[in-house]
């Protein structure tokens, strides 16, 4: 398994499980097959709720002997009404007890959107507080504070274009190590690959097989789909593969993470086994070609009337 290699020599397995759906009562079973089959990289959130469930997994396996916490590299991440330096801390303490363990791999600001502390998801625009009102920097000393606490051994951040990441990087203490941010053939963001790579910031991608069992809420009617779509299947015929294991073995080749959810079996295999499948440059060619600015997760949920965000500032566009 390829890894990513942190500056105090902590390694995090480049191919992880994404979390995000995998509902309750499905979970716990998923993260321990997952186990079984050599998952060692778990994405989790606060927001997906099931962190608690995930912890039982791990604290079963854990008491089982089927692998050690220090195996393991455990993501999580602050959600958006917990911004503020004084409210990371029992944020994370929530995430820690939920998930059963004492320490996390790396924690992220989950979006640079901050929400009142009483509103998961917000319905008017007064749910929302500025990034005036919440700025960043602050919250990001509220991170940097658990890394010294060694509540978690990373910190980094999610959703965030290069300007929000120059910002944040003119002002830290302590380095943001990962952005996690959509990535997969309609969504390729080269100029955030040379950005980071130049900063020495790692790239996880998220929604890499194009997240089709999103609620319908976020979805858009002229949404197409990238595991039927014509070159992927192709070349997934010529290789004698899943079209899923194209788009997780080009992440891989792209040296970005992926974090592919899948709670069924049969696929968590098919997606742990993609690093048999190799791309060549022909391949990589026909697949950069793809590229057409399109997200799936648009971040219209942080849009509406009176919200101080808009999709514009949101992604710099
Ligand atoms: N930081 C952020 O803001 C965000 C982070 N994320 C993270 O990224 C992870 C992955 O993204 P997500 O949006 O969940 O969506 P994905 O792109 O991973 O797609 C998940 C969907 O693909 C299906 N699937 C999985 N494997 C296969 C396969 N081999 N063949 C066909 N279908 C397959 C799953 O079904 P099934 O389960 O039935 O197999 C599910 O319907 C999330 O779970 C979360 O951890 C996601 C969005 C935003
Ligand atoms: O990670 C994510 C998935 O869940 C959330 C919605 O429920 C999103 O906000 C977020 O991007």
């Amino acid at each position: 398994m390829k890894v990513f290699e942190f500056q105090n020599g902590d390694k995090m397995p480049m191919l992880g499980l994404g979390t995000w759906k995998a509902a309750p009562g499905q979970v716990y079973d998923a993260v321990r097959e997952a186990i079984k089959i050599g998952y060692r990289h778990f994405d989790c959130a606060a927001i997906y709720r099931n962190e608690e469930e995930i912890g039982q997994a791990f604290e079963d396996v854990f008491a089982a002997g089927e692998v050690t916490r220090e195996e393991l590299w455990i993501t999580s991440k602050l959600w958006n009404n917990a911004h503020g330096e004084e409210n990371v801390l029992s944020a994370l303490q929530k995430t820690l007890a939920d998930l059963r363990l004492s320490y996390l791999d790396l924690y992220l600001i989950h979006w640079p959107v901050a929400l009142k502390p009483e509103v998961l998801f917000p319905e008017s625009g007064t749910d929302f507080f500025s990034l005036e009102e919440k700025p960043i920097a602050n919250t990001w000393k509220g991170m940097e504070n658990v890394v010294k606490a060694g509540l978690t051994r990373h910190i980094g951040v999610s959703n965030f274009t290069i300007n929000k990441l120059k910002q944040l990087l003119n002002t830290c203490d302590i380095r943001p190590e990962m952005n996690q941010i959509e990535m997969h053939p309609f969504l390729q963001q080269p100029e955030m690959i040379k950005y980071c790579q130049e900063q020495h910031i790692f790239l996880t991608a998220y929604s890499p097989l194009g997240s089709g069992d999103r609620p319908d809420i976020l979805k858009s009617s002229d949404e197409v789909s990238l595991l039927e779509n014509e070159v992927i299947m192709r070349i997934a015929e010529a290789k004698g593969c899943s079209p899923a294991q194209v788009l997780i073995q080009w992440a891989l080749e792209r040296g970005t993470a992926v974090i592919p959810k899948s709670a069924n079996p049969v696929r968590l295999k098919q997606n742990f086994e993609s690093t048999t499948v190799q791309l060549g440059p022909d391949d990589m060619n026909e697949i950069a070609r793809l590229d057409q600015h399109a997200r799936y997760i648009k971040g219209i949920f942080w849009t509406m009337p009176e919200s101080p965000y808009t999709v514009e500032e949101l992604w710099d566009e």
